[in-house]
């Protein structure tokens, strides 16, 4: 902490250093960072330990099944109903469901990365609606938002609308949650639940000396069920994002000395921004447990499963998070990683074939290059493929692969994901008049040789 009550750059790294985790997905978490914080034998006893105030946060309703409740019970410093009115603030470039600036397009877009924030840009000012879909009003849909930043949260976030799945691109961050500390960097994924209050602060983009390289990446934003590990049917017990490899946090808080003067606190609720200056930092929760915790995962730990004889799987086989709907098999939003893997099927068109689909997909890409694309489509950038629009490989990778020698190959120069969805996504008006929107995207499938040749010669 630096005189002036804000978080030097060098505390900052000490902190990430010295950080532990809990692990595993969708667990009954406990932590406590004062010993004695955490009630035994009930949640509501009639004082809780140490003068804390007791608090459920319920991510699902109470009564859904035991399977997908989710609900945690925070020992916290003030309760968090001890706050004043909220007033509207500005929305900056944040925009929410239903998506209706613009009619759902069925052409291929693809953007490049967005520009360079202005300087003291935080996570918050810096986040950039894309598109999306469903109503956060009804709990349904999702909305694909980027992000850069080139300074660090000083106020507190958290989005009643929906849980935010946060894909860094570049630059690590530290975020600061109700239940503790989570460190990201480009690669891995996290996940803030639904109402879960959090900070965002940069590591590499930030020297004590003013802002250094922008942070940047993308979000994903679920207004529908939280989302869950997805059935593994016929592969088995183990496979593709195994449960231990995700990390929650242990439990640490905020003091009042920890604080200089009031916090804004910024809540997302039904689309708008609203904002309260509080008297106390509301990440004073001493000691939690439960189940709706923010979880991080490294994107590197997936177990990717693919053919050894021959035609390239669906990409559903690639799925890391899935948020169920109410037609069972029928994403709301699937969240998919393309990661490092062997390709060795025998007499196939390996990359990504040619298809249309009746869901829509958003792409991104972490580090590299994607294996449908040999041009274009950057770390940073975007691609939306809608319900039923035609896609698949460009020209110069139709060619190169349906050409190529078929020996074993290791794809492991890229990270790319995708945000696929049930419904058709409506881009933002900020989007579709980007100026970073590519203009001649269709012309990576012009040219593509007409092959055919009714008779076979001999
Ligand atoms: O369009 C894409 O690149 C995503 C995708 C990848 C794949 O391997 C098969 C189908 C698919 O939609
Ligand atoms: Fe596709």
């Amino acid at each position: 902490m630096s005189g002036d009550g804000r978080i030097t750059a060098e505390a900052r790294r000490k902190t990430v250093e010295a950080l532990t985790y809990l692990t595993g997905f969708g667990n009954e978490h406990s932590s406590e960072a004062v010993p004695g914080a955490l009630p035994h034998g009930r949640n509501s006893p009639q004082r809780a330990p140490l003068g804390l105030y007791a608090e459920q946060l319920s991510g699902t309703a109470f009564t859904e099944p035991r399977a997908h409740n989710r609900r945690s019970w925070l020992y916290r410093i003030h309760p968090s109903a001890a706050h004043p009115a909220f007033t509207r603030t500005d929305n900056g470039a944040v925009r929410t469901a239903p998506f209706t600036e613009t009619v759902p397009d069925p052409n291929r877009l693809r953007w490049n990365p967005l520009p360079e924030p202005a300087p003291g840009t935080d996570f918050l000012a810096g986040l950039w609606t894309l598109g999306g879909n469903g109503d956060a009003t009804q709990r349904t849909g999702m909305a694909v938002h980027l992000y850069h930043a080139n300074s660090s949260m000083e106020r507190v976030f958290s989005d009643a609308d929906g849980e935010l799945l946060i894909v860094p691109e570049r630059g690590a961050l530290l975020l600061r949650t109700e239940f503790g500390l989570l460190h990201v960097e480009p690669g891995h994924v996290a996940l803030i639940p639904r109402g879960v209050r959090f900070r965002v602060e940069l590591l590499d983009a930030e020297s004590d000396d003013g802002p250094g390289p922008t942070a940047r990446g993308y979000v994903c934003e679920n207004y529908g069920a939280p989302f869950q590990l997805p059935d593994l049917g016929p592969i088995g017990a183990n496979g593709l994002a195994n449960a231990r490899d995700f990390r929650a946090p242990v439990a640490a808080y905020e003091d009042d000395e920890d604080t200089a003067g009031p916090v804004e606190v910024v809540n997302k609720f039904c689309g708008n921004l609203w904002t309260a200056a509080y008297d106390h930092s509301p990440l004073d929760v001493v000691a939690w447990h439960g189940n709706h915790v923010p979880y991080a995962y490294d994107l590197r730990a997936f177990n990717v499963i693919g053919t050894i004889s021959y035609d390239h799987p669906d990409p559903s086989i690639f799925t890391v998070l899935t948020s169920p709907s109410d037609t069972p098999g029928l994403a709301g939003v699937d969240f998919v990683v393309f990661a490092p893997r062997w390709l060795v099927g025998e007499d196939t068109f390996r990359p990504p074939y040619f298809h249309r689909n009746v869901m829509s997909e958003y792409m991104g890409l972490i580090e590299g290059a994607y294996d449908a694309k040999a041009e274009g489509f950057v770390p940073g950038g975007g691609s939306l493929h809608n319900m039923m629009s035609a896609h698949g490989p460009d020209r110069e990778t139709f060619d190169r692969a349906s050409a190529a020698e078929l020996r074993p190959q290791k794809i492991d120069d890229g990270l790319a994901f995708m945000f696929e969805t049930r419904w058709p996504v409506t881009a933002t008006a900020q989007a579709a008049g980007a100026e970073h929107l590519q203009h001649a995207y269709d012309d990576v499938w012009q040219g593509l040789q007409r092959h055919f040749e009714p008779v076979r010669r001999p």
